[in-house]
C-alpha cells in the first residue's frame, strides 16, 4: 500500500455555536497532489488550520505520514515535515525578499545571532539564490518585500516554504490577487516542484485547481461534498449548481 502523506478521519471543527467543519474525512498518498475547492465559508481554511495545528479539532483524527498529531502542536508537524502558507502575508517587510528567505532556512540555528549569519553564510545564500530562482523571483533578492507586487509576495512566501524541505506542502490561496501571466507562471510552477512533495492546495480560481492536482475535494458548508478527478469535477452538476450555474472554469 502506498505511503500515506496525511488521513483526516472524520474531523469537525465548532467554534462556539458555529460547526464551522463538519465530519471530513481525507486521504493523501505522498506524493500526491489534492486541490480543496469550495465557496466563501465553505470551510477550507479551518480544514487547513485542523490540518495544521493552528486550531485544535473539536472531534476527530489527524495522522501525518503514519503518526497520530491530532494533539499536537503546529511547531510538532512543522517538524515531522508540513509547511503551510497563509491567505495573509506573513513576510518580514522592512527586509530584502533574500533575507526573508535566509531567515526561512535558518530556522532554529539564528539563536546565536543572525547578523553573524548574514555576513557569512555563503552557502545559504547560494541556497536562497536557487530558491528564488526556483519561484521565478531571480533577479528580485536585494529587493526590500514593500517594494515586490502582491504576485512577488505570494512567490517568496512560497520559497520559504520550500526552505523548509517539506515532505507536505500545504498552500492557502496561492492565486489570490495574481493577474493571468502569474497564473499561468504558478501552474507551471507547482506542477515542476519535486514529485516527492505531497501537495494540498486550496485555490478558488478553479483552472488552477483543477490544472494541478489529481483529485480534487468539494467543501460546501462545512461538509465535503464530493471528491474526484478534474474531469469528473468539471462534469459534476453539483458542482456547477454550488458556482452559481456558470460554467466552472470560471467560477474564481
Ligand atoms: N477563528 C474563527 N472563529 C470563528 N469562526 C470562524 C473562525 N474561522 C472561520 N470561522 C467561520 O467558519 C466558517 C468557515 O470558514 P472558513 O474560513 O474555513 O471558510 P473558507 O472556505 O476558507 O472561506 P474563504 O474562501 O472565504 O476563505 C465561516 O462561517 C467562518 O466565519
Amino acid at each position: 500500500m502506498p505511503e500515506l502523506a496525511l488521513r483526516v478521519d472524520d474531523v469537525s471543527k465548532h467554534f462556539g455555536g458555529l460547526k464551522a467543519m463538519r465530519h471530513v474525512s481525507l486521504t493523501l498518498e505522498a506524493g500526491e497532489r489534492i486541490s480543496v475547492i469550495g465557496t466563501n465559508g465553505a470551510g477550507k481554511s479551518t480544514l487547513f488550520n485542523c490540518i495544521a495545528g493552528t486550531f485544535p479539532v473539536s472531534s476527530g483524527t489527524i495522522e501525518l505520514f503514519g503518526e497520530n498529531v491530532t494533539r499536537t502542536s503546529a511547531a510538532q508537524r512543522a517538524r515531522r515535515g508540513l509547511a503551510r502558507t497563509f491567505q495573509t502575508s506573513r513576510l518580514f517587510e522592512q527586509l530584502t525578499a533574500a533575507e526573508n528567505v535566509f531567515i526561512a532556512l535558518g530556522g532554529n540555528e539564528f539563536r546565536g545571532g543572525l547578523l553573524r549569519h548574514f555576513r557569512r553564510d555563503t552557502a545559504r545564500w547560494d541556497r536562497v539564490a536557487r530558491l528564488l530562482d526556483r519561484v521565478g523571483l531571480d533577479g528580485r533578492g536585494p529587493q526590500p518585500v514593500a517594494d515586490l507586487s502582491h504576485g512577488e509576495q505570494r512567490q517568496l512566501e512560497l520559497a520559504m516554504a520550500l526552505a523548509l524541505e517539506p515532505k507536505l506542502l500545504m498552500l492557502d490561496e496561492p492565486a489570490a490577487g495574481f493577474s493571468p501571466a502569474e497564473r499561468a507562471s504558478l501552474v507551471t510552477l507547482l506542477r515542476e516542484l519535486p514529485q516527492e512533495i505531497s501537495l494540498l492546495l486550496i485555490e478558488h480560481d478553479m483552472d488552477i485547481a483543477l490544472a494541478v492536482a489529481s483529485r480534487v475535494i468539494v467543501m460546501h458548508d462545512g461538509e465535503k461534498i464530493l471528491e474526484g478527478t478534474p474531469d469528473e469535477i468539471r462534469a459534476s452538476e453539483r458542482v456547477r449548481e454550488i458556482y452559481l450555474g456558470g460554467s466552472i472554469d470560471h467560477a474564481a
